[in-house]
């Protein structure tokens, strides 16, 4: 599989797992069956209420910490400075983890706007040793340009909607312009009709793969980490078979072409959207 570096030198596998609504001893039993899989990178927020779940998973995968990528959320209730450091001892302490591997900012609340200060606390976070690398997630450039100027540091990832109805072509030429990985979240639409879309059904049929490849495989090719969610095995091991083909530039602009401005799943303009 191929990796990524990120701006402060963390390296992340080319595709991870998401974990939204993987709670209690099935979610445990789904996520430990991913690791099995060969997934090293599990996405996970404090508000998903699955953190211990990550973490029972990641123990009974026996699979040594260090091999394995975890990643939290702080949500926007806990901004404040103080409550942000605490946040991530919570998660910390819910996933029995001596540190994590990177910690975003889960939404930029605009409207509450103290997503500078939470900011602040991740870059402390990080010196103080408890995360290895900080970033965020549903930034769009106004609010990276102004973690830029009132802190002089950019995160490494920004974790963004992203699927052939939404494929956020710029915003991910802001992210690679700045060294800023977009990491793609409901990579699959969340399972909505796009595996339908006769350009996506006509490229499975020619490459011999599921329409869900294609659409993984696009987002690869976009230079973007695609993090899909399955409860299922047999997805599981199918969502990691992208390796073996190759889209062409022109099918990629197909694909490309599906995107449309309502695009979003559920409407959640991070402009507006907030998150609690
Ligand atoms: N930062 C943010 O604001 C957000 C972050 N996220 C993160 O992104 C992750 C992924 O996004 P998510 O919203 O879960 O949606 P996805 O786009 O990953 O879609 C998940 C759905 O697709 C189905 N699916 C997965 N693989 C296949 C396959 N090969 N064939 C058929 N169906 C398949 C799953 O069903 P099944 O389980 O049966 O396989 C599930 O219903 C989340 O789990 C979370 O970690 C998500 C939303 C917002
Ligand atoms: O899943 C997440 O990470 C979210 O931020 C949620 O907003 C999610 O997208 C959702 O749909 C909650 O209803």
């Amino acid at each position: 599989m191929e990796n990524f570096q990120l701006n402060d030198g963390l390296v992340l596998p080319a595709i991870g797992f998401g974990t939204y609504k993987l709670n209690g001893s099935l979610g445990v039993n789904a996520i430990t069956s991913a690791l099995y899989n060969g997934y090293r990178y599990l996405d996970c927020a404090f508000n998903y209420e699955n953190e211990g779940a990550v973490g029972q998973a990641i123990k009974n995968s026996g699979i040594s910490r260090g091999k394995i990528i975890v990643a939290s959320k702080l949500p926007g209730r806990h901004h404040r400075y103080q409550e942000a450091i605490q946040t991530i001892q919570e998660s910390l302490f819910r996933m029995n983890l001596d540190y994590l591997d990177l910690y975003l900012i889960h939404w930029p609340d605009p409207i509450q706007d103290q997503y500078v200060e939470a900011w602040q606390a991740l870059i402390d976070a990080q010196k103080f040793g408890l995360v290895r690398s900080i970033g965020v997630s549903n930034f769009l450039p106004t609010h990276l340009e102004r973690l830029e100027k009132e802190t002089g540091i950019l995160p490494s990832i920004n974790q963004v909607e992203l699927h052939p109805y939404f494929n956020q072509e710029e915003q991910r030429k802001y992210d690679q312009r700045h060294g800023i990985l977009t990491q793609d979240w409901s990579p699959l639409a969340r399972g909505r009709a796009v595996t339908d879309e006769k350009v996506i059904t006509n490229l499975a049929a020619k490459y011999n793969k599921k329409p869900q490849q294609i659409i993984l495989r696009w987002e690869i090719q976009l230079k973007t980490m695609p993090i899909p969610k399955s409860s299922t095995n047999e997805h599981q091991k199918s969502n990691l078979e992208l390796f073996d083909f190759q889209l062409t530039d022109s099918e990629v602009e197909e694909i490309n072409q599906l995107t449309r401005s309502n695009g979003r799943n559920k409407n959640q303009d991070p402009a507006v959207y907030e998150e609690f």
